[in-house]
């Protein structure tokens, strides 16, 4: 068995999620690749996903235009798991708004049924870093990276809540789908790749 995972790669935060999950897979002794996709040929193959960061309107409208999110609806209402990293988590919600801006029209997936406030905790210059827990997971302690983050303003009731920072929700999971507003990808600590790829290869036996 090996696992064929992807890191979208129509904006964004790419390259670095690419060596993350690959050193995640190393780290575990997993069979499996990682490669950035961009077409939903490429997705409609996958055994797992991460949604990176970047700019959530121009990766969601990009993404519509090329028809791939719709294969991306299926495959993850389907099982497969997926990382949705800051941009990435806004993507797979069913409500965003910017917290400068107001309201914003963007192309969402309505995967997790959660409400977003984009760009919660500031511009690009207000960006910090903190730490975070994620004790359900078994992560006590992770270095969280925050870039003109969201933040969770509203929870379903089939949503776990991860981990907050300050009172605010900054890491969800349903099943199969995990968001995070803070960036795994840019700390040494792979355990929060690691996490995923073990998803990944629970969903593919
Ligand atoms: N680092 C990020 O992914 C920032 C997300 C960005 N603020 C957005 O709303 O799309």
């Amino acid at each position: 068995m090996s696992l064929d995972v992807g890191v979208l790669s129509i904006q964004g935060d790419v390259q670095e999620n690419i060596l993350s999950a690959k050193a995640a897979i190393d780290e575990l002794g997993i069979d499996g690749k990682v490669r950035s996709v961009k077409t939903p040929e490429d997705i409609s193959q996958l055994d797992g996903l991460i949604i990176p960061g970047g700019e959530s309107t121009t990766i969601g409208q990009l993404s519509l235009v090329n028809g791939s999110l719709k294969v991306l609806k299926e495959k993850i209402e389907n099982g497969m798991p997926v990382l949705g990293i800051c941009a990435g988590m806004i993507i797979l919600s069913n409500t965003a708004s910017d917290r400068i801006v107001g309201k914003t029209d963007q192309p969402l997936l309505n995967i997790l049924d959660i409400k977003l406030e984009r760009n919660s905790f500031g511009r690009q210059k207000e960006s910090f870093e903190a730490d975070v827990s994620l004790d359900s997971i078994n992560i006590p302690k992770f270095n969280g990276v925050f870039i003109r983050a969201p933040s969770v303003s509203d929870v379903g009731s089939d949503v776990e809540i991860l981990a907050k920072f300050n009172d605010r929700v900054v890491a969800v999971k349903k099943g199969n789908v995990i968001g995070t507003a803070f960036h795994p990808e840019l700390t040494k600590d792979i355990s929060l790749h690691k996490y995923f790829i073990n998803l990944v290869k629970s969903f593919k036996n």
